[in-house]
């Protein structure tokens, strides 16, 4: 735990022009049996009070709004309540629909909306400013993206490879992800289909889209092994 923990519980909402909406409410099938993925535990906490933890650590953060499984709400809200002080609000069954609902709560005057999963729960502080500060200096959708290091292929329905694909203009994306309040809202409000980020809905509103830096510490704890490797890298410190 930040030993400054409580100094920063009484400054949030006092500072900050940011919002970071959460989205929790995933069932966390790949992760296998053991209820859903935010509440299971890393190094004897839940997922989701290490990824809230270090969002309330970065010092732009004024609002935090946390889309829970809908039978849980009650049971984060008292979770993290000794964390930081959150909203809560009921996920939906897609991503998509967690993001829009938590959307929902932020003030029209916060102008800086980040989307941040719960599953990456390790994220720096300092990740989460320097994606702020990119949407702060002028960029409309700011996503922070680390280089790919497999080679990629091009499978057909059948696992024929079909092609080699240049991986050195490919990127894997992670959270948070940074947008201008006005931008994001206006991507959901249009959105047809359920994408798997929030950047692919600014990218079909037709809005530039803008990589910074990731960091391997961003990792989304998907599947048995990255729960592993997260409490390798707590141990590290
Ligand atoms: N209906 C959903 C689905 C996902 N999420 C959140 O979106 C983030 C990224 O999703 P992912 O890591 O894929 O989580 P799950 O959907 O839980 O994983 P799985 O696909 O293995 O079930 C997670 O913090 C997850 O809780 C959400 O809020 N609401
Ligand atoms: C938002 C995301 O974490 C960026 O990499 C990712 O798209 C979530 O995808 P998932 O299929 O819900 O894991």
């Amino acid at each position: 735990m930040f030993s400054q923990d409580r100094d920063v519980t009484a400054q949030l909402r006092a500072r900050g022009d940011v919002a970071v909406l959460v989205p929790a409410a995933g069932a966390g099938l790949r992760l296998g049996p053991g209820g859903p993925k935010a509440l299971r535990l890393l190094a004897g906490e839940p997922l989701l009070v290490h990824a809230v933890r270090r969002v309330a650590a970065a010092p732009s953060v004024r609002l935090i709004v946390v889309a829970a499984p809908a039978a849980e709400v009650e049971a984060v809200r008292e979770l993290l309540a000794p964390v930081a002080p959150v909203t809560v609000v009921a996920g939906g069954a897609e991503r998509q629909e967690s993001v829009a609902r938590a959307l929902a709560q932020v003030p029209a005057d916060i102008e800086i909306v980040l989307v941040h999963d719960a599953a990456r729960a390790l994220t720096p502080p300092d990740l989460i400013e320097s994606v702020a500060a990119a949407v702060r200096d002028g960029h409309p959708a700011v996503i922070p993206a680390l280089p790919v290091v497999d080679t990629i292929k091009e499978v057909d329905p059948g696992e024929t490879v079909l092609g080699t694909v240049d991986r050195s203009v490919l990127r894997s994306v992670q959270t948070p992800q940074g947008f201008r309040h006005d931008v994001l809202a206006a991507a959901h409000a249009a959105a047809a289909d359920h994408l798997t980020d929030d950047a692919g809905l600014v990218e079909k509103a037709g809005r530039p889209v803008i990589c910074v830096p990731g960091s391997e510490l961003a990792m989304k704890i998907t599947r048995p092994l990255d729960l592993i490797l997260a409490e390798a890298l707590l141990n590290l410190g």
